[in-house]
């Protein structure tokens, strides 16, 4: 993209939500791959970092926000970041980069991220919100955005939604979440991407005109969301690990929302990359390790309310799955 007068041209940022693992990493893969020279920003809301491992492939600027979630950390994390990053760009005279993608943590209300990069004067000059996307499980989408106004609020901001996990979902599970996307986004068309499979050019076309549709805000609680992050200096011998965490998947249905992992096993140097959410356990991914990785394992979990036995809990089932 040419830039006539780099202190006037306003780089476009598209917000990228959805609730916890509901595919938003891996449809961002797929609009990465055809993005001209995009910058990430992923916020989890885990202590430890997963995201970046699945997106360091692609080699482009990434700032990653840790431990917290960004609707409550606007002014004091994103703001600055934002500046620093606008302030990097015009100092360069070849632009590192020419848009945004910024990936909220799953529990994130977009509202007020929105919200700052439409009104903040400074940002609002060097910045042009371009769309917002939000991904919904077809699996769990209806449970969760009937328990989690965070999930409501990400569908009521949308631009585009995209459905996801469709080919785990039953017939019924589809049209529960039809239902309550018609109620909460009725203007909006959802879209269907299974493994990130979809046309960028359909999710990245947005029309200005549904901005700001919403006539009142939602008016969303304190967060009740909690993380564990957990390391492990030994390999694990993966199917028992596999295991363990589908036994704890399924002792905690509706408390244990999200676990992710970086993940080494015996016999293998190459980590892998663990993931679950609300009663499942996705197939786990390898990834190539790299001379920088510490070879520790890392797993991260994501409560609905504080289950503080939690860590006990996962260290004595380790420990008797080993026995
Ligand atoms: N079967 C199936 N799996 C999918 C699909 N989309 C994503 N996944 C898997 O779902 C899991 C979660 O996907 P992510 O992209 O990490 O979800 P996320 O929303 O970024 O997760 P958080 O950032 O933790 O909230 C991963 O194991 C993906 O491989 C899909 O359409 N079908």
């Amino acid at each position: 993209m040419q830039t006539a007068n780099p202190a006037k041209h306003r780089i476009p940022v598209i917000v990228l939500s959805g609730f916890l693992g509901s595919g938003k990493t891996t449809l961002l893969n797929r609009l990465l791959a055809h993005a001209h020279l995009p910058a990430i920003i992923v916020n989890e809301f885990g202590s430890t970092p997963i995201d970046q491992q699945l997106l360091r492939t692609h080699n482009i600027p990434l700032s990653t926000l840790a431990g917290g979630c960004l609707c409550c950390q606007v002014q004091d994390v994103l703001t600055p970041l934002l500046k620093n990053l606008r302030m990097a760009w015009e100092a360069q005279p070849k632009k590192p980069f020419e848009c945004i993608f910024i990936e909220t943590s799953g529990v994130a209300n977009p509202e007020p991220i929105l919200d700052t990069l439409l009104r903040q004067r400074w940002l609002a000059a060097r910045y042009r919100l371009e769309g917002m996307i939000a991904t919904v499980s077809a699996v769990n989408g209806a449970e969760v955005l009937a328990r989690f106004p965070e999930a409501q609020a990400q569908i009521a901001w949308a631009d585009k939604i995209i459905i996801t996990h469709s080919d785990r979902a039953t017939e019924t599970q589809m049209d529960g979440l039809l239902a309550q996307l018609a109620r909460l986004a009725p203007a909006i068309t959802p879209l269907q991407a299974v493994n990130g499979l979809i046309d960028p050019a359909e999710v990245m076309t947005f029309r200005h005109a549904e901005r700001y549709r919403l006539q009142q805000t939602l008016s969303i609680p304190a967060h009740n969301f909690y993380s564990v992050s957990l390391q492990f200096d030994q390999p694990f011998a993966w199917e028992r690990l596999q295991a363990m965490l589908e036994t704890l998947l399924m002792a905690y249905p509706k408390q244990l929302l999200r676990l992710k992992g970086l993940v080494y096993t015996l016999n293998e140097s190459d980590p892998l990359v663990v993931q679950g959410a609300v009663k499942t356990l996705f197939p786990p991914v390898r990834i190539p390790a790299r001379v920088s990785d510490d070879g520790r394992s890392r797993l991260v979990f994501i409560t609905d309310g504080e289950l503080a036995e939690l860590p006990t809990v996962i260290m004595e089932m380790l420990q008797s799955s080993q026995t």
